[in-house]
């Protein structure tokens, strides 16, 4: 068949593109976690302080903890002088309120006695013993509440902790554990089917000969499945023979909930996608974006689970998933944040080259004098899979004019925190 006349494009812009992902975009499952395995998925409840934090008052230095008002006057002519009643190291409660004339001799983090307003620390004090007792010397006023912690100063009791559909990371591990939450409410992890379409494709052990390249689109796209916090499961390749193919493309609509494949979305003689979504039962979302790399960049729908058709041209494939199948995985895990972040930023190098469509290109970002720059990392083509590692965000270049100037702005997605 000739491949010209076998179907219509209608170019639909990114945004719009992302718009008819969300829609169909549902949430999977809870699941309870341990939680060190936590890290990395998305919370899927609000959690709120069981008990203010911290729950007792806490010195904040090894010192003395009294009564700020018993310090009135004292200098180093006159200091005054504290009996020290008691030594209360962390972990243990005090047993004795202190008076105008005691002190409790307290460790940072312990629980500073009933009626200590302040706690001054051992390097501003000198040891007096006397008749047998011991008394600490303070030469200076301390004002009341200096180095200890009130009850809640971190958060209240029932106060929102974190938000449900945030990701769980380091902070809120550590709150987590503070609030002794050993298992956590996370939402499951989407699995994606990710086949590669190409009988030039080896398989990564295999040797080379002419002709033939091996399949680096499958691993990179495991990879960027991993840190999106999805399941990748790896189907291999696909030889360019259309009803094979779809024979087990679809085959994996009964596992997956998104079955992602790179290359044969194009106008070839062998790009076997475009047959595949002819002839489906699933609902086109779009095959066409207005942008480069990426424009023959394919999405529908079936069964509930997505089918990402992913150019074959590593570059292609790359900002294909960043830019569409990353925020459904994370829309899919209940993220609030699905979308990379946006920033304007100066372009350090100019961008000549014209495009019909806006441009994504692999750029690196850079403070110089207080201000952000981006700057494209080397050759931009989608054909290119070099570059790909270097990149730390996608420099948005608009269509037409002559490109961008060195030093003008521009927006950029950043792709790493
Ligand atoms: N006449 C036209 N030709 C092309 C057009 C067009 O509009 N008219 N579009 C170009 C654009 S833009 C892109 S992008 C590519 C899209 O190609 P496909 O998505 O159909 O991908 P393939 O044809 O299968 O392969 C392209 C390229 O990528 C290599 N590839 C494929 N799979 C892998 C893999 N798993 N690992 C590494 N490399 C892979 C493949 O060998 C090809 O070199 O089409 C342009 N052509
Ligand atoms: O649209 Mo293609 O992905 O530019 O090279
Ligand atoms: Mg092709």
């Amino acid at each position: 068949m000739e491949n010209a006349n076998r179907f219509r494009r209608q170019t639909v812009q990114v945004e719009e593109a992302q718009r008819r992902i969300e829609q169909h975009l549902r949430q999977l499952g809870v699941e309870e976690v341990s939680l060190e395995a936590a890290c990395g998925r998305t919370l899927a409840e609000e959690v709120t302080a069981p008990e203010p934090m911290p729950h007792f008052r806490r010195s904040g230095m090894d010192g003395f903890a009294i009564m700020a008002s018993a310090t009135k006057g004292a200098s180093p002519e006159s200091p005054v002088l504290l009996e020290v009643i008691e030594h209360v190291p962390c972990g243990l409660v005090p047993t004795k309120a202190v008076s105008p004339n005691t002190a409790t001799r307290i460790m940072t983090g312990a629980m500073v006695p009933e009626q200590a307003d302040a706690v001054i620390m051992l390097e501003m004090t000198d040891n007096v013993e006397k008749q047998g007792k011991t008394f600490v010397s303070i030469k200076k006023e301390m004002p009341s509440g200096k180095n200890l912690t009130p009850i809640g100063h971190e958060l209240a009791k029932g106060e929102c902790v974190l938000q449900k559909g945030s990701e769980i990371r380091a902070g809120e591990t550590a709150l987590l554990a503070t609030f002794g939450f050993s298992r956590v409410n996370v939402y499951k992890r989407p699995t994606v089917a990710i086949f590669a379409t190409g009988s030039e494709l080896l398989p990564v052990d295999a040797p080379l000969c002419q002709g033939k390249i091996r399949n680096s689109n499958s691993y990179m796209l495991a990879a960027l499945v991993r840190e999106a916090g999805g399941i990748p499961l790896l189907m291999g390749a696909v030889p360019d023979e259309a009803d094979k193919a779809q024979a087990v493309i679809l085959d994996a609509f009964s596992t997956a909930d998104f079955v992602i494949t790179s290359g044969g979305v194009s106008v070839g003689d062998y790009d076997i996608l475009v047959d595949l979504f002819q002839n489906w039962e699933g609902e086109l979302l779009f095959n066409k974006v207005a942008m480069r790399p990426g424009s023959p960049t394919t999405a529908g729908v079936w069964k509930d689970a997505f089918l990402f058709a992913l150019s074959g041209n590593p570059g292609a494939c790359f900002v294909g998933f960043e830019l569409f199948v990353r925020p459904a995985i994370l829309g899919m895990q209940g993220r609030k944040n699905k979308y990379r972040p946006e920033c304007t930023a100066f372009l350090g190098e100019a961008f000549a080259k014209v495009n019909a469509y806006p441009r994504y290109v692999r750029g690196k970002s850079y403070v110089q004098d207080g201000k952000l720059f981006v700057k494209p990392v080397g050759m931009d083509q989608s054909s290119v899979t070099v570059s790909i590692k270097d990149s730390d965000c996608l420099i948005k270049i608009p269509p037409g004019g002559k490109g961008v100037q060195q030093g003008e702005l521009v927006f950029a997605l950043l792709l790493r925190e």
